[in-house]
């Protein structure tokens, strides 16, 4: 078992602090102030929200696009051990992450993938050629090789932060979020997009498991928690819980409807998909 996944003590960040603690390195995300302005309400906290307190100390965040699948990558660091996580690298920015991770000075020691992606294919296998050492982390359900195989309540650690995973089948039966570890972030994969979910009609979809993936799960977290996905095709960026749980277009139907509204999407099949999942199930047609 990898040495970054399991046995953390869960991180007690202290929210409120200021800007000068930080390192300049870091990019922080306002989202969720800018959307406190757009969804009066939405946050239920007495005091002004803000991404940049619930980020906590020490925390390097950086949100990467891939255009043609339209996929996020996330590389998440501990400032001062340097110990850093990428989510759901996409082959084709194999070298921009690289650069990306070189320039900061982080050291990559876990590649984790959301689930087994039908429409790109992950960079997992090939960054593992290219940085020694990285291991790569899929869940156990996915029935993708890896040196990791993430279960229900595993923590990833990176420095002092950590991020819990929590299983939330349906889009796939492997399909994690990975949730900080004070609940200011949770990284969705395909099961909560913005606005809108992952689909559930190829690999192991099931719409009944996805809507109580994301009830019991997700929409569990605290409202003011940052949401971010493996894809958004409309330029959206972030949302937070309580975004979704107001507005989101089909998770705030009844379960009956939510499966209608699902068997009805009529989306065409992912362009790569006969190339993207057996690629993906040997981590990016790589040797692990
Ligand atoms: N056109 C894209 C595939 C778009 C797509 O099907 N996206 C998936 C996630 S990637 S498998 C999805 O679940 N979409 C939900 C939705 O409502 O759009 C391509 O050809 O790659």
């Amino acid at each position: 078992m990898c040495s970054v996944v399991k046995g953390a003590k869960p991180v007690q960040q202290a929210l409120a602090f200021t800007l000068h603690l930080r390192t300049k390195t870091a990019a922080w995300s306002c989202a969720a102030t800018r959307s406190r302005v757009l969804y009066p309400g939405v946050h239920t906290s007495s005091r002004p929200y803000c991404s940049r307190m619930a980020l906590g100390e020490r925390l390097l965040f950086r949100q990467l696009f891939e255009s043609a699948s339209s996929t996020y990558t996330y590389l998440l660091a501990d400032t001062q051990t340097k110990e850093a996580i990428i989510i759901d690298p996409v082959l084709e920015t194999l070298d921009r992450d690289l650069k990306l991770v070189d320039e900061l000075g982080v050291r990559l020691k876990l590649a984790v993938n959301t689930h087994c992606h039908a429409d790109h294919i992950t960079s997992t296998g090939l960054m593992k050629k290219r940085l020694p050492g990285l291991k790569s982390a899929i869940s156990k359900f996915s029935g993708a090789s890896a040196d990791v195989h993430l279960s229900d309540g595993d923590k990833i650690n990176f420095g002092k932060h950590h991020l819990s995973v929590r299983e939330t089948p349906g889009h796939t039966d492997g399909c994690v979020t990975l949730v900080m570890g004070d609940q200011s972030m949770a990284f969705t994969g395909d099961a909560l997009l913005i606005r809108g979910c992952g689909r559930t009609d190829f690999q192991q979809g099931c719409s009944k498991r996805l809507y109580e993936s994301v009830h019991q799960r997700i929409f569990t977290l605290p409202d003011h928690c940052l949401i971010y996905p493996a894809h958004d095709y409309k330029g959206q960026m972030v949302s937070t819980v309580g975004e979704e749980r107001r507005f989101n277009p089909r998770l705030t139907k009844s379960l009956e409807e939510f499966v209608e509204i699902m068997e009805n999407l009529n989306l065409p099949k992912p362009a790569k998909i006969d190339i993207a999942v057996p690629a993906n199930l040997v981590c990016g047609v790589h040797e692990v």
